[in-house]
């Protein structure tokens, strides 16, 4: 049933396995099953069974009841319930299609599921979207990205009610948001060809249409009207980052530091119309605001790198020494999602798709280091702290380690001095300026 029904209906890729029967958990454990089947949530009697390496995941038909304030556990789950009482709780129609396992027969409890689907337009299951919407807020993201993955429409009576419910957003956890934005963001990994517009940008167009982008990132308010005063942008700032997002290899740290990239723009504009530091500024808002829709720390720090950097050589004007210094200041990966996101940031302007000049340095220098085997970190280093306390004498304490980061540094560009010889040598005689200067 759900999604697995409706994608085979349409050609598209498989989804998960959902079984729904009228079978209680225990019968179906009692069964003699040739594979596994174990309980993974009691309250709702959602069994996961593995047969023949596939796994799949069995509910008995339930009715789920919420409080106020959805977007939480059901307050009430009744399992053991009509198919057509299953149908109503599940948030679109073409969600609540269901094929008898054995007649291969295609059953709409909803009655309004298999002519939704080939009308392609996205209904809910009742004919009260509001209902459905509150029973659970993250339906709100789920309908952007169905919207997206799909290529459908959306009934105008659903819509209406996604923008007065957009609050409901923020009753859902952080956890799930996370998952969901995150399948909202790479939703045109398997499902390309949809539709002419980018999975993505429909998505994030739709998030935006009803309002709930803005729920989750309202700095992206002031985003809407405000030009981009440069020649080479054909957008406001707020197409301007969703178009990037959708040009960004999909690769969720990338789409996430496109959605973040110009995203301090307007707060960075001054009195006189010049912006100013709005890389800093989105990195904050990134800090801020990704951890609130339950990114990792990690993530959230790789996205907010990415946002801080994504202006460093717009002009392409550093010397070859100083992008070298960079990179392994940084790191091959992220100076290689830099130079992603650099080009994702010149397509997203809406006049470009050939080559970008800056990120193909950034890879031609990238890649020259690693062939080089240029060090990239203190460990890659043919000298230890030990080594430089032992054979020159060097007191422990903090300048081994300030010594050990120029060593680091002038090997940047000179990776052939990265022999234990050689930087004894170089750490030697210029001990007292090296301790002198900072790297
Ligand atoms: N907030 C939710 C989550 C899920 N469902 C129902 O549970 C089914 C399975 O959910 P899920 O696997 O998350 O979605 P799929 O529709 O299967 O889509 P995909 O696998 O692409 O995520 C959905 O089809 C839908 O009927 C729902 O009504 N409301």
């Amino acid at each position: 049933m759900g999604g697995g029904v409706r994608n085979a209906l349409l050609g598209l890729p498989a989804t998960d396995l959902d079984i729904a029967s009228a079978a209680l958990p225990g019968e179906v454990l009692a069964l003699p099953l040739p594979g596994t089947a174990k309980e993974i949530n009691r309250r709702l009697g959602t069994l996961e069974i593995t047969l023949d390496g596939v796994r799949m995941e069995h509910t008995t038909f339930r009715r789920e009841s919420y409080g106020p304030g959805g977007g939480h556990a059901p307050e009430r789950v009744e399992i053991g319930v009509s198919m057509e009482e299953d149908a109503r709780r599940r948030d679109f129609s073409v969600n609540a299609l269901y094929m008898d396992v054995l007649s291969g027969e295609i059953l709409d409890p909803t009655g309004r599921g298999l002519a939704d689907l080939q009308a392609r337009v996205l209904r809910t299951t009742t004919p009260d979207p509001a209902e459905i919407l509150r029973d659970d807020g993250l339906r709100l993201l789920r309908l952007a990205r169905f919207y997206g993955q799909l290529g459908f429409r959306v009934d105008a009576a659903l819509v209406r009610e996604a923008r007065r419910q957009k609050g409901l957003i923020r009753d859902v956890s952080r956890e799930r948001i996370a998952g969901e934005m995150e399948k909202i963001l790479l939703c045109d990994v398997k499902y390309d060809k949809v539709s002419r517009v980018h999975p993505v940008l429909r998505a994030l167009e739709l998030l935006h249409g009803t309002g709930v982008l803005e729920e989750l990132l309202p700095e992206l308010r002031a985003a809407e009207g405000l030009p981009q005063k440069k020649k080479y942008h054909k957008y406001t700032v707020l197409q301007h980052i969703l178009h990037t997002v959708a040009c960004a290899p999909p690769e969720l740290v990338l789409r996430l530091a496109a959605l973040f990239h110009d995203v301090g723009k307007p707060e960075a504009v001054d009195r006189n119309g010049r912006m100013l530091g709005h890389d800093r500024i989105g990195a904050r808002i990134a800090r801020e605001r990704l951890p609130e829709w339950g990114f990792s720390r990690e993530i959230t720090e790789d996205v907010a790198v990415l946002v801080e950097l994504h202006m460093y050589d717009l002009a392409g004007e550093a010397r070859e020494s100083r992008l070298r210094r960079k990179c392994q200041e940084v790191g091959y990966r992220r100076f290689l999602q830099l130079a992603a996101l650099r080009e994702a940031d010149v397509w997203g302007s809406g006049w470009e798709t050939g080559p970008v000049a800056t990120a193909e340095r950034f890879r031609r220098v990238a890649a020259q280091m690693q062939a080089e085997g240029v060090p990239m970190s203190l460990r890659d280093l043919a000298v230890s702290g030990r080594d430089l306390m032992e054979e020159l004498g060097i007191p422990p304490g903090p300048e081994v380690g300030r010594i050990l980061r120029q060593l680091l540094v002038l090997c940047a560009n000179k990776p052939s001095q990265n022999t234990r010889e050689r930087l004894l040598h170089a750490a030697s005689p210029r001990r007292g300026a090296m301790s002198e200067k900072q790297t």
